[in-house]
């Protein structure tokens, strides 16, 4: 019987399913102990954590059978990559199962802002801001997305049956590369990221954070986008200066921005971005539905069940 060690919430039947040939040990909130963290992963075969589970140099060396780490979702800033590469620790992620659930997130944001619908709590408390809710559609609009990997495509596919315009930022891909035709049709035009940041009215961030993107959004890259624009952050809280990004909202600068990911979660009492009316605030759900909840749990039960059976 192979031991794995699962840190953080996952669908109740993959736990089952990968309990019925192995020693699980799951505890949703062993993230939060690390002592116990440690010493449940000293003999195990392998762990499987969410974002918040630290599985760095000392939680690898201390676990010396770890043959591999399951990620449930996409994001690899808690996983010392490198160490696992060098320890021949496979590192599996969840890639595309939440493609569509931060799909749907990103565009719930852009209706949000658009028709400006945090004004409703002013008609609960009787009064009728009927003017001021005059939104604008998102057809003909332009949406600037920061990385073109699965995430991003996803949001494209769907904003281009919007009619939506869309531009996108990738280093990494080149300006031939098929995957941008193949994901937005004629839409998705390849651009700098000064470029998308003049042009789009809605700017959605797709893309990891890691030493490259850290703080990439400074002040005076937040300053190049377009005035009344929306912002929405579902990737990581470390990629954007929080408080330049609030003092801009404070300002007037964006219509709205809606943030899912924060540089510390949950939120400490002094968040720059709380009590800020046109600012949406979720808890790191953009990925995480029941269904998507359900794909990535069976899809790291299985490919963790492969390495382990050798
Ligand atoms: O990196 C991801 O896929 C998302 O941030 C979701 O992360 P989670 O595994 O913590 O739900």
């Amino acid at each position: 019987m192979k031991k794995i060690v699962i840190s953080e919430f996952m669908d109740e039947s993959a736990v089952l399913e990968l309990s019925r040939n192995n020693t699980v040990v799951y505890d949703k909130n062993l993230f939060q102990n690390r002592e116990e963290l440690l010493h449940v992963c000293k003999d195990a075969d392998a762990v499987i954590v969410r974002n918040k589970t630290q599985v760095d140099q000392e939680l690898l060396s201390a676990a010396v059978k770890m043959k591999a780490v399951g990620r449930l979702g996409v994001g690899l800033d808690n996983i010392d990559t490198e160490y696992c590469e060098k320890h021949a620790v496979s590192v599996i992620t969840a890639r595309g199962a939440n493609s569509i659930s931060v799909a749907e997130y990103v565009l719930t944001g852009i209706f949000y802002f658009s028709r400006q619908y945090y004004l409703t709590t002013q008609v609960k408390s009787g009064a009728w801001p009927r003017e001021r809710m005059i939104g604008s559609e998102a057809a003909g609009k332009t949406l600037g997305l920061i990385g073109f990997g699965d995430i991003a495509r996803t949001v494209a596919k769907k904003a281009s049956c919007l009619d939506m315009d869309i531009v996108a930022y990738d280093p990494y891909l080149k300006e031939t590369d098929a995957v941008w035709k193949e994901y937005g049709g004629s839409a998705v035009k390849p651009c700098s990221l000064e470029e998308v940041l003049r042009q789009a009215d809605v700017v959605s961030l797709h893309i990891p954070l890691c030493p490259e993107t850290k703080n990439l959004f400074t002040a005076s890259l937040l300053e190049k986008t377009k005035k009344g624009s929306i912002f929405i952050n579902s990737s990581r809280g470390g990629v954007v200066d929080e408080n330049a990004l609030a003092q801009l909202l404070k300002k007037g600068h964006f219509k709205g921005a809606v943030l899912d990911v924060f540089a510390n979660e949950p939120l400490e009492a002094e968040n720059p971005f709380i009590g800020i009316e046109n600012c949406l605030l979720t808890p790191h759900i953009a990925g995480v539905t029941e269904e998507s909840n359900a794909r990535i749990s069976s899809l790291i039960a299985r490919e963790i069940s492969k390495i382990l059976q050798g």
